[in-house]
């Protein structure tokens, strides 16, 4: 295992180029089994998910070359595997979104309970329901869920009590293939779905309605392999403006989509910063201590959760005091328990937490708990007085393409060490 050793102090200062979103090439990945053949996906980040996606799906019988690259191809069999097993399946989340491809493609799967990030419980309600709704028969058994449609899935109204991102993503991904029309009602609506359905159309799925509330499907006999490129990670881009608000700094974001952004950019301009779009991303300059601002995570086009922890450190070093309100993951507030290390002043109360900004924050050893806590933590690290040593960072290369290296060409100090062993 590795930790980070970070040493605050620096302002963070030049251009970073954002790869392709993780949470959309994961997806982009799971939906290339829906055809036959040699599919390609540019931009994807070279990050752990990537390598634990690429690696089931070679256990499906697929080809997976160049995972390590940012250009993934994936050769597709005539007829994949169905099982995704426990080992993989248990540390990542998104390997559930296998389930309505190899549903539609092979009418049976069977996929291990998935994993991932303790942030909450994650529930799959939402994607059984959807699947049953479109004809499948689902079972859990033994720590696997199996779910069969011999004699296909057929089109169907789907309405979801949530607007869950993975959930849209399975039933969009069973119903391309499926008899007739599906639509899907209160769908996710985040850029990572528009990205999907643009893939899939692309393959020659039949979608209307992708980015609003409800989403057409058409289903059609079958789809082709494709050439496409994953849109831009918001999360990580995200990540940087913060970065450069606690540090004062002046970043310029690339390969970045400020409209993915609108709600965290504009709490950034309240906070203090100067945000303005350029060619192709936007620039982030601050030359105060920031402002301190109020978050409340929804569903997109609401601000993302997963931007929730870069705001609490926002907060915690800002001049005021301001509410955080965690409305997608229970457990998210994790995370603030480490900041209190560093000397944040936090008092949560369920799902609010108050963070009263302080003057200063003071190097501790802090750890990640999950991806984005990771990320808070290197940043609480870059404005902390002396040493933060952020351990858990398998965490953060769950998301994060290279963050070592991109946060000192900016001018940050952040070593990554192996972390000594511990004998308790
Ligand atoms: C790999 C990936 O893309 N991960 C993202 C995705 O996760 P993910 O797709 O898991 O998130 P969902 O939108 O499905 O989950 C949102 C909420 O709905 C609940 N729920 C979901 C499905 C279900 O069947 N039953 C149920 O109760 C979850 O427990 C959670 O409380 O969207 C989240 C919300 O934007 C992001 O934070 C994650 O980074
Ligand atoms: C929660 C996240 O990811 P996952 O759903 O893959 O755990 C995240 O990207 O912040």
């Amino acid at each position: 295992m590795d930790r980070f050793r970070v040493t605050g102090g620096a302002r963070l200062a030049g251009e970073v180029r954002i790869t392709g979103a993780k949470n959309s090439a994961l997806k982009l990945m799971a939906a290339a089994l829906l055809a036959e053949g040699e599919t390609t996906l540019e931009e994807v980040p070279r990050i752990l998910d990537v390598q634990i996606m690429s690696e089931l799906l070679r256990r499906l019988g697929c080809v997976v070359e160049g995972e390590t690259s940012g250009t993934v191809r994936i050769d597709v069999p005539a007829s994949p595997g169905y099982e995704a097993d426990y080992d993989l399946v248990r540390s990542m989340r998104a390997s559930i979104c296998v389930l309505g491809p190899l549903l539609a493609r092979c009418g049976e799967v069977h996929v291990a309970f998935p994993g991932g990030d303790a942030i909450g419980s994650r529930g799959l309600d939402m994607h059984i329901d959807g699947l049953v709704k479109l004809g499948a028969t689902v079972e859990n058994e033994h720590g696997y869920l199996i779910a069969k449609a011999p004699k296909g899935l057929v089109g169907t109204p789907v309405w979801l009590d949530f607007p869950s991102v993975g959930a849209t993503e399975n039933i969009l991904m069973a119903a391309v293939l499926a008899k007739g029309t599906t639509v899907i009602d209160n769908a996710a609506r985040e850029p990572e779905i528009v990205d999907i359905c643009t893939m899939l159309t692309e393959m020659g799925a039949k979608i209307e309605g992708a980015g609003s509330s409800t989403i057409e499907i058409h289903g059609v006999e079958g789809l082709s392999p494709i050439v496409h490129r994953t849109v831009p990670d918001r999360i990580v881009a995200g990540t940087f403006a913060v970065a450069a608000a606690v540090t004062h700094g002046d970043v310029t974001v690339r390969n970045a989509r400020p409209e993915h952004l609108e709600i965290a950019l504009d709490k950034l301009t309240v906070s203090g910063a100067s945000v303005t779009s350029t060619d192709d991303g936007f620039r982030v300059v601050m030359d105060r201590r920031p402002g301190a601002v109020d978050v409340v995570t929804l569903p997109y086009p609401g601000f993302a959760t997963d931007m929730q922890p870069q705001f609490a450190v926002l907060n915690a070093v800002s001049d005021g005091h301001a509410m955080i309100t965690e409305n997608i993951f229970e457990a998210r507030f994790v995370f603030l328990q480490e900041l209190l290390r560093l000397g944040a002043s936090i008092r949560t109360d369920g799902h609010h937490a108050i963070v009263r900004g302080v003057d200063r924050l003071s190097g501790a050893p802090v750890l990640a708990t999950d991806v984005r806590a990771g990320a808070g933590l290197v940043l609480a690290g870059l404005v902390a007085d002396g040493e933060t040593l952020v351990s858990g960072v398998h965490h953060i290369d769950r998301g994060y393409d290279d963050l070592v290296n991109q946060i000192t060409a900016l001018g940050g100090s952040v070593l990554r060490e192996p972390e000594p062993e511990s004998r308790f």
